[in-house]
């Protein structure tokens, strides 16, 4: 069967161009509502995760579920059937599955198979630090979403992204322009910016025209939406910008209103983005 390409699932979703929320799936034991508690724990992140996704569909333009929260606890074979869960009762909506993957090539084939074959991901992110030669085996897979990081949104991402380099460029700069440009062999490159960096996503924005951006970083970690939907938004019929939030609609309510709590957080979000979108006119 033939899948749909990653940007091409993202331009459907975003017919609706306020929908512009991709929810975190990241699963943690200790803080479950109390019933899913009670399940073993395999049943319990299946039954919690499968739930938020379908509370959260109508919202969405992407799940985005985060690898380790999974593997640590020895939970691969649950985010397999999540994965196939989406893909079987929400084709149209993307998933992109959260690795941050990086290595030389031959390792890298692997993470690119595991990604794309294993899991059934529509796109993964990878790690930029080995150079384009090690994102040849992710980008080798046509119709597969690529994220690249770029300005990641943890306080201390300056440290090596910002860094310049001679002739006055920055790290992470150079990063967008590789991505959007030679490394994007199959046209489905996407760069990571955190939202707690809205002038950095304006930058990233001006070095990667129409690339999508995974911005990760509003809700928990207190990242600016205003700020990053007017620097990173591209235009009405592709508006390029892909706002991940994990645990602010997770856990919501952890409570046993979770599914409604969270689809009522995701909702109030697409509510908040869309007012945002008529003040930009
Ligand atoms: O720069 C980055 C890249 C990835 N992440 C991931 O996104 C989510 C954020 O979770 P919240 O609960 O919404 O804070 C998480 O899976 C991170 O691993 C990121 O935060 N920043």
């Amino acid at each position: 069967m033939t899948q749909t390409a990653f940007l091409e699932l993202l331009r459907g979703r975003w017919r609706d161009p306020a929908r512009l929320l991709c929810v975190g799936l990241d699963p943690e034991p200790e803080r479950l509502p109390r019933s899913v508690r009670a399940l073993p724990l395999a049943e319990g992140v299946w039954v919690f995760c499968r739930e938020v996704i379908e509370a959260c569909a109508p919202y969405v333009c992407a799940f985005k579920p985060q690898i380790a929260h999974f593997a640590a606890l020895g939970l691969e074979s649950v985010l397999e059937r999540l994965v196939a869960h989406v893909k079987l009762h929400h084709p149209d909506i993307a998933v992109i599955l959260d690795a941050k993957r990086g290595d030389i090539g031959s390792t890298a084939r692997h993470y690119a198979r595991e990604a794309f074959e294993r899991y059934g991901a529509d796109a993964v992110t990878v790690n930029p630090y080995l150079g384009g030669d090690s994102l040849e085996p992710f980008f080798a897979y046509p119709g597969k979403g690529v994220f690249v990081l770029c300005r990641t949104s943890n306080p201390g991402s300056a440290e090596l992204q910002a860094l310049e380099l001679a002739g006055g460029e920055r790290l992470f700069e150079r990063v967008a322009r590789l991505a959007a440009g030679p490394w994007n062999t199959n046209g489905q490159a996407g760069l990571v910016v955190g939202a707690t960096w809205p002038q950095e996503v304006a930058r990233v924005r001006s070095f990667a025209p129409g690339v999508p951006l995974l911005v990760p970083g509003i809700g928990a970690q207190g990242g600016d939406l205003a700020a990053t939907v007017r620097a990173g938004w591209w235009r009405p019929e592709f508006p390029g910008l892909i706002l991940n939030s994990s645990r602010a609609i997770l856990y919501a309510s952890e409570g046993e209103d979770w599914q409604q709590a969270s689809a009522a957080a995701a909702q109030s979000l697409v509510a908040e983005v869309r007012a945002l979108l008529a003040d930009l006119g």
